[in-house]
């Protein structure tokens, strides 16, 4: 079994050259499978130039950018796809804002019905979650470990596991049959800084004892 890391941003970008020195750093490990720009709260005109300045650092190494929450301003900047979640744009409108090709994702927190209305409209990736509590996000539904195993046991679209992730309960979560790890904090968070950070996950992910 293996599992690959979305990585999130930050809760805050204070410095964006800062940022981009640091999202550089981590993304040279080739450990990231791909980045969602996620910042809340920050007016249009703010979000258009933090994607626009990331996203050379993202497409110079391979990887996709994502924007949460906004498929408008994904195209509008040129990123790989979006994420929405239950109280935002509807798939279906994210689909037709962002084409065929955009990768677009959907939170389905711990739901079965949720994720497979999803799957059928054509998502490419559902998001279960949270499955440990988060110190990103506080008003998140918990999830059982058991909806991951039902979906890969089911379904062929790729599931994003969500919430409270460390390099200490992943192997849960694979285990379960997640093929990815949202993670925020336990990167950008990591005592010993976000390179650190995400080469623990890799350590992890990589120690053959599931
Ligand atoms: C990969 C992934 N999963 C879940 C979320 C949460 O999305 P949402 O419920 O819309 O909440 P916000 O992130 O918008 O606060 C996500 N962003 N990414
Ligand atoms: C953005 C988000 N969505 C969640 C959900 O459950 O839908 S939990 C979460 C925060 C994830 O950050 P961390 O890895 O620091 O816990
Ligand atoms: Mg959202």
């Amino acid at each position: 079994m293996s599992a690959e890391i979305y990585l999130i941003t930050p809760q805050q970008i204070p410095i964006l050259k800062r940022f981009c020195d640091e999202l550089s750093a981590v993304l040279d490990t080739g450990l990231v499978a791909c980045l969602q720009l996620r910042l809340k709260n920050v007016k249009d005109d703010l979000l258009i130039r933090v994607a626009e300045t990331i996203l050379p650092v993202c497409h110079s190494r391979g990887v996709p950018l994502l924007l949460n929450d906004r498929p408008d301003l994904a195209v509008r900047v040129g990123c790989d796809g979006c994420h929405v979640g239950q109280n935002d744009i509807s798939y279906e409108d994210a689909r037709m804002i962002m084409g065929p090709k955009a990768q677009i994702g959907v939170t389905c927190n711990n739901s079965r019905h949720l994720a497979m209305k999803a799957g059928e409209a054509g998502a490419d990736y559902v998001a279960f979650g949270a499955f440990f509590p988060s110190d990103s996000k506080y008003d998140v539904p918990i999830a059982s470990i058991d909806i991951l195993t039902w979906w890969a046991e089911l379904m062929t679209i790729p599931c994003v596991a969500i919430g409270g992730i460390t390099e200490h309960n992943c192997k849960l979560l694979v285990r379960a049959g997640s093929d990815f790890l949202a993670v925020i904090n336990a990167v950008w968070g990591h005592h010993g800084g976000p390179v650190v950070g995400i080469k623990a996950f890799d350590l992890s992910l990589k120690d053959n004892e599931y």
